[in-house]
């Protein structure tokens, strides 16, 4: 006999079904091209349901979502979990009302990256859609967007992210040449971040190509 899972099975549909509807519609936007991505939603204190390393973005089903632990090591599969695990799971360790991780390789993204890794961060400041940040309540504020070297350690990537979040809050980080990661205490609140990021870092390079 199997032993018994040491999660929800419910709650792992219900979180896998939250990811491929969400997914697919980003994947539509073209923010997934090529396999890139990777999405996860919090289950329960222990668990989190993330995408299988490699897999098609915008064909997201069931058989494409898995579950970690808090260290990122696999739960109750053989399955690879994305390459990427541990820049999830760092947050949710960290910070335990987060609920929703989202990674998206947008060419708006990836060109502001490439456009700010100099800096070394993006300055929003003035616009209105900032208030969709969670705790801001007027466009009369600046937020910095952080923009980090890529590396293909994660675990370098993740004690930079480390050392971000010693010192500043933040809802999401973009990598440079690599694309965004945004997260929030629930689905709707990680997409929101992650739209408005899109939006707001379209903004500042079209602003870029109009002052030239
Ligand atoms: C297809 S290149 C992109 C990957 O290297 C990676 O950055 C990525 O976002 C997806 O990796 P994955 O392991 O599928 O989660
Ligand atoms: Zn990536």
């Amino acid at each position: 006999m199997n032993a018994p899972l040491p999660y929800d099975p419910q709650r792992l549909a219900h979180c896998a079904g939250e990811i491929i509807v969400n997914v697919r519609e980003l994947s539509a936007l073209g923010w997934t091209p090529a396999t890139s991505s990777n999405f996860s939603r919090r289950m329960d204190d222990q668990h989190v349901a993330i995408t299988v390393s490699g897999r098609d973005k915008g064909r997201l089903t069931e058989a494409d979502i898995m579950v970690v632990d808090l260290d990122g090591a696999p739960v109750a599969t053989s399955q690879k979990s994305s390459a990427e695990t541990l820049l999830h799971t760092q947050l949710y360790k960290r910070f335990p009302d987060i609920g929703c991780v989202l990674h998206t390789h947008s060419k708006v993204q990836t060109v502001a990256s490439r456009l700010y890794a100099g800096p070394g961060h993006v300055h929003l400041e003035g616009y209105e859609l900032l208030k969709a940040f969670s705790g801001n309540t007027t466009h009369e504020i600046s937020v910095e967007l952080p923009v980090l070297p890529n590396s293909q350690d994660m675990h370098t990537l993740a004690a930079q992210v480390d050392c971000l979040l010693d010192r500043q809050a933040m809802w999401g980080y973009l990598i440079d040449g690599h694309g965004l990661y945004a997260w929030g205490r629930d689905m709707p609140e990680a997409r929101r971040h992650l739209e408005a990021f899109e939006f707001l870092l379209g903004c500042e390079l079209e602003l870029r190509r109009l002052q030239r």
